[in-house]
């Protein structure tokens, strides 16, 4: 690697935040041609990316160098050397021998192409486009984690589908976490560990749903962990998904969790209106109905909870229209989902999420409708305000109104607020997911 964009990368990696950094920057190979300095993107999407977002950069903190003034950078899609390339490609061929036969477990119905892309889960859809491209190489582990119904298992489907479209014989396998578990059982049982541990070690991408549920289970932990350990070791793919980041998994031994932080956890959240309302055409086109923008905004505004609801919504429309014969009008859509959308009213209005910010941040309810102006209190009222603007179906004065009668455009200052925070400071943007997560669940 070229001792220049090493120092650019160092310099980089200290600017930037640490997921953007590992997701855009680190995956780029560079070679040096005398002036100039060819940046080699694994796929186009990087490619796309790192021009738009990042290059004015790089340029930047390479000119500052100043090593090799009027070095010129290109940025092109390719790997360094064809001896570098990806390990994963003999290693793939080696182990299929090891065991034929047994199913992937794939839904070869989650794609990436009918994975709707949104701010939400650009993220976690871009690292996992890489991962399925540069098997074992571009983040190992990928973690993916958020609540319930956001897309973690399709996302992790599709990288198995992925890989196997470009490697048909590679050999993938998908399992719940609640199966591994099982299977060890029932390998103990039958005293056939060393046959589980070795046929779990040796395939070429292991995908794990919903690893939280091994909190508690130390058998199967210790086992997981040498799995884990060897498939890493050997440059095998490992990806993972969890309700929750690694650190916050009660009952999961520590150097589980330190070492789930080792490649790269991304965050999938709930989706924004825009996302919503494109996921919901998105289905009804394939389930060959025509959706109204109308019909798409009413369903996407009332349905916020998640996407398994809102297919479930979409799904219930649908079934609706055939049994009765009659069109999708708004009218129509209203009275099919009366019912639902009266529950999810019930699940999230203001008290609730005044109750939910106050728990989180410890202060009192009582704090947030008052007049204090201290910071460890104005910050928790904004972010309860725009959650209660996102959440809800109330209006500006209705807002102001529950918190302790202010003005329209306080709670507008408080949505623009948390929204330029969220872009600007991590810890903040955490602290807003979170508590997304706990109010839509
Ligand atoms: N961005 C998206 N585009 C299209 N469909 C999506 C998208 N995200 C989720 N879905 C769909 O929503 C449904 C629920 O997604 P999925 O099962 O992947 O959720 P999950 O995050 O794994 O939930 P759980 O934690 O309950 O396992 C699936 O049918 C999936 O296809």
């Amino acid at each position: 690697m070229s001792a220049l964009w090493n120092q650019c990368m160092r310099k980089l990696e200290g600017e930037l935040p640490p997921q953007q950094f590992n997701t855009w920057i680190r995956p780029l190979q560079a070679v040096e041609n005398g002036s100039e300095l060819k940046l080699l993107a694994p796929n186009r999407f990087v490619l796309d990316w790192v021009k738009q977002h990042f290059i004015g950069k790089i340029e930047e903190v390479l000119s500052d160098q100043k090593t090799q003034p009027g070095l010129h950078v290109v940025l092109e899609i390719g790997t360094r050397k064809p001896q570098e390339a990806s390990p994963i490609a003999p290693t793939i061929r080696r182990s299929t021998s090891v065991k034929k036969g047994l199913p992937n477990n794939l839904n070869t119905a989650f794609t990436f192409d009918n994975f709707v892309e949104g701010k939400s889960n650009q993220l976690a859809k871009a690292a996992s486009m890489q991962v399925a491209q540069n098997v074992g190489r571009a983040y190992n582990p990928l973690f993916i984690y958020g609540g319930v119904g956001l897309g973690k298992t399709h996302l992790m489907h599709a990288i198995g589908n992925e890989i196997l479209r470009a490697n048909a014989s590679a050999n993938i396998v998908y399992l719940h976490s609640e199966r591994f578990v099982s299977d060890m059982v029932k390998a103990l049982q039958h005293n056939a560990i060393g046959a589980f541990k070795e046929y779990y070690r040796t395939v070429d991408a292991l995908l794990i749903d919903d690893i939280q549920f091994f909190a508690g289970k130390e058998r199967s932990q210790e086992e997981f962990f040498h799995t884990f350990n060897s498939l890493l070791e050997n440059k095998h793919q490992v990806v993972l998904t969890c309700d929750r980041y690694p650190k916050e998994i009660k009952g999961l031994e520590e150097r589980l969790k330190s070492r789930f932080g080792w490649g790269l956890p991304v965050a999938i959240e709930p989706p924004d209106l825009e996302t919503r309302v494109a996921i919901l055409m998105s289905k009804a086109q394939h389930a060959g109905v025509d959706l109204s923008p109308e019909v798409a905004f009413f369903i996407g505004k009332r349905i916020r909870s998640n996407i398994r609801e809102l297919e479930g919504a979409l799904r219930r429309v649908i079934a609706n229209a055939h049994f009765t014969g009659k069109p999708i009008t708004l009218e129509f859509t209203k009275e099919a989902l009366r019912d639902l959308i009266a529950l999810q009213d019930r699940m999230i209005n203001i008290e609730n999420i005044q109750k939910t910010v106050a728990e989180y941040y410890k202060i009192r309810v009582a704090d947030l409708l008052a007049n204090k102006r201290t910071r460890s209190v104005t910050r928790p009222r904004q972010i309860a305000m725009a959650l209660a603007k996102e959440l809800t179906n109330h209006s500006l004065p209705e807002i102001g109104q529950q918190f302790g009668g202010r003005d329209h455009t306080t709670v507008l200052h408080a949505c623009r607020k948390v929204q330029e925070l969220k872009e600007s400071d991590s810890k903040f943007a955490e602290d807003y997911s979170n508590l997304m997560r706990t109010l839509s669940n």
